[in-house]
């Protein structure tokens, strides 16, 4: 992949800083701009932290971030297990940024929706263990982050779905192959046709969520359950993985183009962009009450 001139900028900022002995082993801690990072270096556990305020979403920058710090954590040979997390214990991730879809130039809205495209491939593609740690609502693109991962802990009183038909959105198909991977195909075509956003509880009925913990206890259960996971051989684990989520993968791949092209296409639609200004005031109008 060829990263641009702003991403660059991105790696910069991506700091090591020294080997700091935490308890009897190593633990490094690394910062980008918008996400916090903890690698402890014993058992090989990289905790990974949304901190893009107020909801961590996603827009072109920290997609690219996110993109960034996947590569490393799969070039890094120590690592073997992520947990992705969100350092607002209120939103995991309120999805995509609507912004980038708001009145867009349409050369920026297509390299949003490829790096949006390469963080689902690589999550969903990872060679190590991942477990998201959902300590917070996760609408939409929250959602398929989550989806992406190995296995769901989720804190009660909070909310998931693909709520996109909500907003008139037609999910894309990578997104609904996700869920029904996940939830099998009855329940996803529940949730996806009605764009459900589910209470935690109805989320781990459904088997979306595969653990309900509070939120004080996430990441420690989050931990616990990684150790069940890393006791597996890596590469029987790995190749397992990747025999049962390839198919769904190289659908995307094949695709990729167009399903970028479908995006611009739809979002540059004067309707969906009225809507969108809708939608956006309403959002900016409960934000101020
Ligand atoms: C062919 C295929 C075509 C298209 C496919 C597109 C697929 C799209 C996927 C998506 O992910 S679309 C985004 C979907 N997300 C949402 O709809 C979430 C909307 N937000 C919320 O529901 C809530 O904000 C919340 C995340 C639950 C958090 O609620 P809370 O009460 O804590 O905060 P508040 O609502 O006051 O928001 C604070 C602040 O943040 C702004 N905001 C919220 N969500 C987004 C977002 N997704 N993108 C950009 N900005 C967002 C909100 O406007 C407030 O801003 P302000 O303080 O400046 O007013």
């Amino acid at each position: 992949m060829i990263w641009g001139r702003r991403a660059l900028q991105h790696v910069k900022r991506f700091k090591r800083l020294p080997f700091q002995p935490e308890g009897l082993h190593r633990c490094m801690s690394a910062a980008t701009q918008n996400l916090v990072v903890e690698m402890d270096g014993k058992s090989g556990v990289a905790v990974v932290k949304l901190n893009k305020p107020p909801v961590n979403s996603f827009n072109l920058e920290f997609l690219t971030e996110i993109n960034i710090l996947m590569e490393k954590l799969e070039n890094d040979k120590s690592c073997r297990g992520l947990i992705l997390t969100s350092n607002n214990n209120k939103i995991f991730s309120g999805g995509l940024d609507i912004m980038e879809m708001y009145n867009p130039q349409p050369d920026r809205l297509a390299e949003f929706w490829r790096t949006l495209q390469g963080m689902w491939l690589s999550l969903y593609g990872s060679r190590l263990a991942t477990i998201a740690a959902i300590n917070g609502h996760s609408p939409a693109g929250g959602c398929l982050t989550a989806l992406s991962c190995d296995y769901r802990i989720m804190a009660p009183g909070f909310t998931i779905g693909l709520n996109e038909t909500q907003l008139g959105i037609i999910p894309p198909f990578w997104f609904v192959e996700s869920m029904i991977n996940v939830t099998g195909q009855r329940q996803a075509e529940v949730c996806c046709q009605k764009g459900l956003m589910m209470t935690t509880e109805q989320a781990h009925s459904i088997g979306l969520v595969d653990d309900v913990v509070p939120g004080e206890a996430i990441l420690e259960r989050a931990h616990n359950e990684m150790k069940n996971w890393l006791k597996v051989p890596d590469f029987a684990r790995q190749l397992t993985k990747r025999q049962i989520r390839k198919p769904t993968m190289d659908r995307l791949i094949a695709k990729r183009d167009e399903d970028i092209q479908n995006f611009v296409q739809f979002i540059t639609k004067d309707s969906v962009q009225k809507a969108m200004g809708v939608y956006i005031d309403q959002l900016k109008n409960k934000a101020k009450k």
